[in-house]
């Protein structure tokens, strides 16, 4: 898999928070996007993700044999997570991982119980997700991202909200999907370290 961002430009009113942003991501590769705090990080990333469009300039996705993946099919490809992505809240773990399966988002072996030992928790089954610690519900997020069959891994700060056991964790199971195509935006040094490839967004400006 790889993606072809072309002059990606993304400006909110007469404020350009960066442009000709030219790059190839490849498979079994991975990616750090650093920048200080209002630089532009999460604003690329939802491009990327195909969250949200480009004032100017192409996204191209191309599968493992260079064809080019119908726009309209990008996110099938695609697992994101960050602090902006949103659980279903008012549902329990266990509907959650239930409304998932038939979407074909993680493997349909996977269970309730298979997640819990995923994430290595065991919430409160009857506990809705809105009432879960932002720990928790970062660990959930991380987790479907993880186990996700996607081929491409955006994470926008993953490590927000998580102790240092869930950190660890968290890199654990980050190193097991070294076959995916990861980008990573951060500005965390544990994080940024993980990626064998670091791009400024300051360099897109
Ligand atoms: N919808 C929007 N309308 C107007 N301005 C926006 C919008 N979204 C983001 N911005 C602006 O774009 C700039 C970049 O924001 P962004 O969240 O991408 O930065 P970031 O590098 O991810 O920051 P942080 O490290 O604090 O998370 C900021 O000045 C922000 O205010």
């Amino acid at each position: 898999m790889h993606i072809v961002a072309e002059n990606l430009e993304r400006k909110f009113r007469k404020e350009y928070i960066f442009q000709n942003f030219s790059y190839t991501f490849h498979s079994e590769n991975s990616y750090a996007i650093t920048g200080p705090n209002g630089s532009g990080k999460s604003t690329l990333m939802k491009i990327l993700s195909t969250y949200s469009l480009p004032t100017k300039g192409s996204l191209k996705v191309f599968n493992e044999t260079k064809e080019l993946i119908n726009p309209d099919h990008q996110h099938q490809y695609i697992s994101f997570a960050a602090p902006y992505t949103q659980l279903i809240e008012e549902f329990t773990l266990e509907e959650l991982i239930d409304f998932i399966l038939p979407l074909n988002y993680i493997p349909n072996t996977y269970s309730i119980q298979k997640f819990e030992e995923f994430i290595e928790l065991k919430p409160d089954r009857n506990k809705y997700i809105q009432n879960y610690s932002s720990g928790m519900r970062q660990k959930i997020k991380l987790g479907l991202a993880l186990i996700s069959n996607r081929p491409i891994l955006l994470l926008d700060e993953p490590c927000t909200n998580l102790d240092r056991h869930a950190k660890n964790w968290f890199f654990k199971k980050l190193s097991e999907n070294e076959n995916k195509l990861i980008i990573i935006a951060s500005n965390e040094e544990e994080e940024i370290n993980f990626c064998k490839n670091q791009l400024s967004i300051l360099d897109f400006k």
